[in-house]
């Protein structure tokens, strides 16, 4: 049985897959996004890229019967890929845009079988809908840092649930991994759930 690994330092991503009863083993890739060669695409391209780029940088490291996952996240708003925030002062103003509207969290996925060396990579895309959230609101939610380690700088499962009241598609893959592309992409390459809740 290969060992799972999630090319990821994401805490939400492992939970998701641990919630779910897998047991991954986490391995970070450490690649730089800020490249202006991400940079240079479009969102939708950029997460598959980079959860490609995340999985095979990851893959190298491997040596031993693994199936992989390396995932990428971003909110697009009107056109423009809104990642991390990384300051207060970005998550306010992104907060403040993107009140009483729409986009889209876009998260690419790369799954590698490395004993078949095949892999399954494909971009899962959620419409996210934001309520009028006051100014105050902001300012209190940016003030518990939450936002500026995420992409779109929310989160569906955290302190800005309230601030959301509708989704258009898969709840998990803003959380940061589509576990029904993920048990879609595991049958692909011949393994059915129950075998992958084996697979540690
Ligand atoms: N819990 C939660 N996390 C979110 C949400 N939206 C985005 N994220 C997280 O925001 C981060 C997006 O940044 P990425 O560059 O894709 O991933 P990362 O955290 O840098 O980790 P790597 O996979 O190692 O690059 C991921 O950790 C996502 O899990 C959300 O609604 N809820």
């Amino acid at each position: 049985m290969p060992t799972l690994v999630l090319a990821s330092q994401s805490a939400s991503r492992r939970r998701l897959l641990e919630s779910a009863g897998l047991k991954p083993t986490i391995m970070v890739s450490n690649v730089d996004e800020e490249t202006d060669f991400f940079n240079a695409m479009t969102p939708e391209d950029m997460v598959i890229a980079l959860a490609i780029t995340k999985a095979h940088t990851v893959r190298e490291q491997v040596n031993y019967p693994a199936i992989i996952i390396g995932c990428d996240s971003t909110f697009e708003f009107e056109g423009q890929s809104l990642g991390k925030p990384g300051t207060a002062h970005v998550a306010k103003e992104r907060a403040q845009r993107v009140r009483g509207k729409s986009g889209y969290l876009h998260t690419g996925h790369c799954v590698i079988d490395t004993e078949q060396e095949r892999e399954i990579s494909d971009r899962i895309t959620t419409k996210v809908t934001f309520t009028d959230m006051t100014d105050a609101e902001i300012d209190d939610y940016i003030e518990s840092g939450e936002p500026l380690h995420v992409a779109g700088g929310f989160t569906l499962d955290g302190f800005s649930s309230p601030f959301i009241p509708s989704i258009e598609g898969d709840y998990t893959n803003v959380v940061g991994i589509s576990m029904p592309f993920l048990r879609s992409a595991m049958t692909q390459l011949g393994y059915s759930w129950p075998e992958v809740k084996l697979m540690k």
